[in-house]
């Protein structure tokens, strides 16, 4: 390709920007783009750069875009606030942009248009100062596999060039300790399981402490075992104060392993901020009656003054509101319906997801 594109060494990388009119989302949700509105399409020019926030947060981009020869534009006017010390799940089905994101972020690959920031720095003109911040796992990193983990982990210190070669094997063992593998340190990488191999990249990354560590779908194809290790590791990381910006397609593991939220579809970003207020956002509980009396069923709830009442063959759902949910039930049965099954139903973060992007998402781990 003739894309212009800085490569780097695996596991090391860093990025640039000025920040943006999307840093307020710390706490709360945000959905769809910016003036939901794609710059490809408006032809508008970037926001004047602003630099509000970024201190708050490891990275923020402002209408960060990329088309590929072509015209294919990947990914459009996207406005990310990560804040720091947040366990990011960068979320959203295959080809939805968030490889080409996480490129753009560490300078592998030019915007088309857009600005961002790593860790308060402007970029691309702060990238050598940011870049020693902040480790990566874009593309597995090349390893020797009849070295050891430990002498491939050395011939990834000796290409630092800041790094000093007197501490060497202090930091190696570090960060193999950090990633679980001391008592594996001495063993062929060939015979490293899955997991280990994706750990072992992630100790590369880590090798001198980072502020904040950027990982493109740690856990794909690795079985269960790698990837309980994986988001073992990428949680006592976190733990230790770095943020970690994680690229993922699967739900349930962006819900087991992280903070916050931004969901791709289509080269977009539709929502973006912390799980547990993405949650909150879905939609009010709804209660399901099995009955064989549907209509009565449904005609006692609606004199109830619950909403959105719909009956089925032999089942009736509404939204509760405030009602107390036994004393719907105990109405119900002293109106003489035939109450078979009785609950509520809160929507699951994939139900509130499909109702944000139109589509599923792989929930299985
Ligand atoms: N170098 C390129 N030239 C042209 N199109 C590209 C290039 N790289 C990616 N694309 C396209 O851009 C879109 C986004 O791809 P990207 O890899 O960023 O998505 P993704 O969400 O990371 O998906 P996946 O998890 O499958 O990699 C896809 O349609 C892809 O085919």
């Amino acid at each position: 390709m003739t894309e212009p594109t800085h490569r780097g060494r695996a596991g090391v990388a860093g990025v640039a920007v000025e920040a943006v009119d999307a840093v307020d989302a710390v706490d709360a949700v945000t959905v769809g783009t910016r003036a939901g509105a794609s710059r490809e399409d408006t032809g508008a020019p970037p926001p004047p750069p602003s630099t509000e926030g970024a201190g708050a947060h490891a990275v923020v981009t402002s209408g960060l875009t990329k088309r590929f020869r072509g015209g294919h534009v990947a990914v459009d006017g996207v406005d990310l606030a990560v804040p720091r010390g947040s366990v990011f799940g960068f979320l959203g089905p295959n080809g939805s942009g968030k490889t080409t994101t996480i490129r753009m972020l560490l300078g592998l690959v030019a915007p088309t248009s857009g600005t961002w920031s790593l860790l308060g720095t402007p970029m691309p003109a702060g990238l050598a100062r940011a870049l020693p911040r902040v480790g990566a796992v874009v593309e597995g990193p090349a390893f020797y596999p009849y070295l050891s983990g430990e002498a491939n982990l050395r011939r990834f210190d000796v290409a630092d060039p800041s790094a000093d070669a007197r501490t060497a094997r202090a930091r190696i063992g570090a960060a193999l300790e950090r990633v679980g593998l001391t008592a594996a340190a001495g063993r062929r990488y060939r015979t490293y399981s899955l997991g280990m191999r994706q750990r072992l990249a992630i100790a590369a990354a880590l090798l001198v402490s980072r502020e904040l560590l950027v990982l493109d779908e740690p856990t794909n194809g690795l079985d269960p075992q790698g990837t309980r290790e994986v988001r073992t590791l990428i949680r006592r990381i976190a733990e230790d104060g770095t943020t970690v910006f994680v690229s993922s397609h699967l739900l349930s593991e962006v819900e087991h392993m992280c903070t916050h939220v931004g969901v791709m579809r289509t080269g977009r970003l539709v929502a973006q901020g912390p799980i547990a207020a993405l949650r909150a956002s879905g939609d009010e509980p709804r209660l399901r009656v099995e009955t064989p009396d549907a209509g009565a069923a449904a005609a006692v709830l609606a004199r109830a003054g619950l909403g959105d009442v719909r009956a089925a063959d032999d089942e009736v759902t509404a939204v509760l509101g405030a009602r107390a949910p036994e004393d719907i039930c105990a109405l119900l049965v002293g109106e003489g319906v035939a109450v078979r099954g009785f609950g509520v139903e809160r929507p699951t973060l994939e139900d509130i997801f499909v109702g944000l992007t139109g589509e599923g998402f792989d929930v299985g781990a």
